[in-house]
């Protein structure tokens, strides 16, 4: 199969905190590869913002090294990483100080690309003054895009005020807030899945389908993180955000195109039409030490903390579609197994002919994220053989690496494709400011229901299964989770 990567146009985009992790570890890759694949001209510039002093031959030492650590191996040969670190340039620069700013606009002025983007790598208390000072320095021209890392906000206040900031000096279409879920393979191919294929639209509704799940389960703790998470917490940190996105394309009514504001019009009207979390319907956990692995109070250098590393919910959607469809959601750190994935269970069928001997559960579609990127569809059939009906679960199995082979291989991660988008003045796979504050809106309360309560968060083992609550908020519905299958971290 032919790749099919069209190239961009030369840009100029100006990454603050190029020393940091993110930088090293996804944005840097990301970029590389798509120079490597002949995406990205070599007129590109890329010029990197960070405090230290640094000279030409020491910053893209730095570059080297970042690359050599995290860039898969035989992404890019040397000349070609020589050929990638050519476009980069460096500017020191404090965004609290008024020092560097000319000379960046000098620079950027010197030889200006077409495009102009400004990536916000850095903690998120600085958006808000970088974004004034490119506004009011005319460093950010016309049509310049800046890309805000996650989180956007605390909780709504806080995100209103970011939007209102944000907004003062750039339009809302100049503006890209990154949630790399979005960028994942999977959860795009769920948009292609229900809108370029007539087979389940139809039964994609109260109607057909039982219950949704969504899973993102690590077994990484917060070790490195803790000043962040210890503030956040797993509602902030995937529910807000990741796992609202995926099920906001999961419950969508079909778009009339696929361009920004169709999808993410249908995408508010989904988090609009959430019903207002009962804190009975929450779960929320924090890991302690087992199986070998310490425990987040640890991890977090704080004996008292009551920030939640697990979060299970059940969400009703209040919309003809999916009234009477519960939608539950989990999300953990420190669990046995690194996966994420959707299912979607279907209803039993209607009326059973097989008397002696019922299928015991409807069909089942999952989706899996990661690791392992395919669709499987859960079948009943007749077991070979056997006298009379006996019945059988079997998986009609999708793996996207076996089945589209080395295609799979030039996608790399998720901000490949995002970045991509920023370049190409796509917004589709961003969230719009009114989406970010909807969903704020919506977790808000039980946050905030939680730390009235006082309860502490129920203590689950390290690299275990996660709460046991988490087990009865299906249980009492009847249901079950998908059992997690246990694959190596990737
Ligand atoms: N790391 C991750 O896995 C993820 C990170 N994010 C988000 O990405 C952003 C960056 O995170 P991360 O890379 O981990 O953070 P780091 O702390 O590793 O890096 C922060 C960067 O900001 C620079 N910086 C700090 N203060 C200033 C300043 N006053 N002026 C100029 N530069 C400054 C630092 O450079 P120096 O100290 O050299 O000046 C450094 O390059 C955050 O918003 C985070 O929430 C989101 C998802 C995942
Ligand atoms: O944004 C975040 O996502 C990661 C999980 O991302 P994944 O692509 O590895 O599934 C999570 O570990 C982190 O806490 C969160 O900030």
């Amino acid at each position: 199969m032919s790749l099919n990567i069209n190239p961009v146009e030369a840009f100029d985009l100006v990454v603050f905190g190029i020393t940091g992790d993110l930088a090293h570890r996804k944005i840097l890759p990301a970029l590389c590869h798509r120079f490597s694949i002949g995406q990205i001209p070599k007129e590109t510039r890329i010029i990197g913002v960070a405090r230290g002093e640094k000279s030409k031959e020491q910053f893209h030492a730095e570059m080297a090294e970042a690359l050599d650590k995290h860039l898969p191996k035989g992404r890019c040969d040397d000349q070609c990483v020589k050929d990638f670190l050519d476009c980069f340039h460096y500017v020191k620069l404090d965004v609290l100080g008024e020092d560097g700013w000319q000379e960046l606009k000098d620079l950027l002025n010197e030889r200006p690309n077409p495009v102009r983007a400004f990536y916000l790598s850095v903690a998120p208390s600085l958006f808000a003054e970088i974004s004034v000072r490119l506004g009011k320095s005319g460093i950010a021209t016309e049509g310049s895009r800046i890309v805000l890392e996650k989180p956007f906000g605390h909780d709504l206040q806080s995100a209103k005020d970011l939007n209102a900031r944000l907004k003062s000096c750039f339009d809302e279409c100049q503006i890209y807030r990154i949630d790399h879920y979005l960028g994942k393979e999977t959860v795009q191919n769920l948009m292609a899945l229900r809108f370029a294929n007539a087979l389940f639209e139809p039964l994609w509704n109260s109607q057909h389908i039982d219950h949704v799940q969504i899973t993102v389960a690590e077994t990484l703790g917060i070790a490195g993180r803790g000043g962040y998470y210890d503030h956040a917490g797993a509602m902030r940190d995937m529910v807000q955000n990741h796992m609202m996105q995926v099920m906001c394309l999961i419950a969508m009514e079909p778009p009339a195109r696929f361009d920004a504001d169709s999808v993410r019009d249908e995408k508010l009207k989904v988090i609009k039409a959430l019903d207002p979390l009962d804190i009975r319907n929450t779960v929320r956990g924090q890991y302690r030490a087992g199986n070998g692995g310490g425990s987040y109070r640890e991890e977090a250098e704080n004996p008292d903390s009551m920030t939640e590393s697990a979060v299970a919910l059940k969400a009703a959607i209040s919309n003809w579609r999916w009234s009477g469809v519960p939608f539950y959601l989990r999300t953990g750190k420190r669990l046995r197994a690194h996966v994420s994935e959707i299912m979607i269970k279907f209803k039993e069928p209607p009326h059973n002919i097989f008397e002696q001997s019922r299928p015991a559960e409807g069909n089942a579609l999952i989706l899996r994220l990661q690791p392992g990127e395919g669709i499987t569809l859960m079948m009943t059939i007749k077991e070979p053989g056997s006298g009379g009906m006996r019945f059988l679960r079997v998986p009609l199995d999708m793996s996207f690496a076996e089945t589209l082979g080395g295609r799979t291989g030039v996608l790399g991660n998720a901000y490949e494709r995002l970045i991509m988008d920023v370049i190409r003045g796509d917004q589709t796979l961003f969230m719009r400011g009114d989406e970010a504050e909807a969903a704020w809106a919506w977790v808000d309360p039980v946050i905030a229901a939680w730390q009235e309560s006082g309860e502490r968060p129920q203590p689950y083992d390290a690299l275990g299964s996660g709460p046991e609550a988490a087990l009865a908020l299906m249980h009492r519905d009847g249901r079950e989770w998908r059992e997690i299958e246990t694959e190596p971290d990737a």
